[in-house]
């Protein structure tokens, strides 16, 4: 669950890229994010992610008050919602497979079950037998899904991705958006940021429009 109560956000003294945002996303739905560039698609999920503070307003996760949440709660936070940003931040100095366990080392895992954890996240994207390579090695389509299974390792229950198609051809784009419709589908909600609103037509439900500083929420929710 996510809720947003009377959110604003700005940076700094600039003005406010986001006013009076409210809504509430129930567990299981697939969001798409629109709007034209710059009007603060990045800087919603941003807010959902915990990784830029609102300004006002209440942001809730799970019940839980994700802008008040003091720090020894912000684990938390960082298990239940999986990011996957615009750029994707690999570590190119390191194999698939530990890119993917980075994730996990703070988990206090068993290095044995760290592994199987981090190979089956690289199933699910259709990665296996690729754990060795070095993400230089993979194709933009490849890296995409490296960074989803990067973001599902610790298994949350809420995945966010900023632009995860751009710059991919429409057979690999097709493919990335199968693995979150796949997540959505055991039950994981879904916010999808994205221009491509004929590919976002196809699997979203709903639609959050961000325009001119004013907020659209076309609910078709389950
Ligand atoms: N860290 C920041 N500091 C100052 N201004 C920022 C910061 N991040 C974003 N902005 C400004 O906030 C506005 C919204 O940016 P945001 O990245 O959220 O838009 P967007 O809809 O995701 O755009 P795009 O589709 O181009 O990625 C822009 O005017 C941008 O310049």
């Amino acid at each position: 669950m996510i809720e947003f109560q009377h959110v604003f956000k700005s940076y700094g003294r600039g003005r406010n890229i986001l006013a009076d945002i409210n809504f509430r996303i129930e567990p299981g739905e697939f969001v798409f994010v629109s709007g034209p560039s710059g009007a603060g698609k990045s800087t919603l999920l941003k807010l959902i992610g915990g990784l830029e503070p609102p300004s006002r307003g209440a942001i809730l996760v799970n019940g839980h008050r994700s802008d008040r949440m003091p720090a020894r709660a912000r684990p938390y936070l960082r298990r239940a919602i999986g990011v996957i940003l615009q750029d994707v931040h690999l570590l190119y100095d390191r194999s698939a497979i530990q890119n993917v366990l980075l994730p996990l080392a703070v988990t206090g895992l068993a290095p044995a079950q760290a592994q199987s954890r981090a190979r089956a996240a690289l199933e699910k994207v259709g990665l296996s037998g690729k754990e060795d390579l070095n993400p230089i090695e993979m194709s933009g389509g490849e890296q995409q899904r490296l960074a989803i299974a990067r973001a599902i390792v610790n298994r949350p229950s809420i995945l966010i991705a900023d632009e995860p198609t751009a710059s991919l051809d429409d057979d690999s784009a097709r493919r990335i958006m199968d693995v979150f419709r796949d997540f959505n589908r055991v039950g994981v909600t879904t916010l999808i940021a994205s221009h491509d609103l004929a590919l976002m037509a196809s699997y979203a439900r709903r639609t959050m429009r961000i325009e001119a500083g004013r907020f659209h929420d076309t609910t078709g929710a389950p």
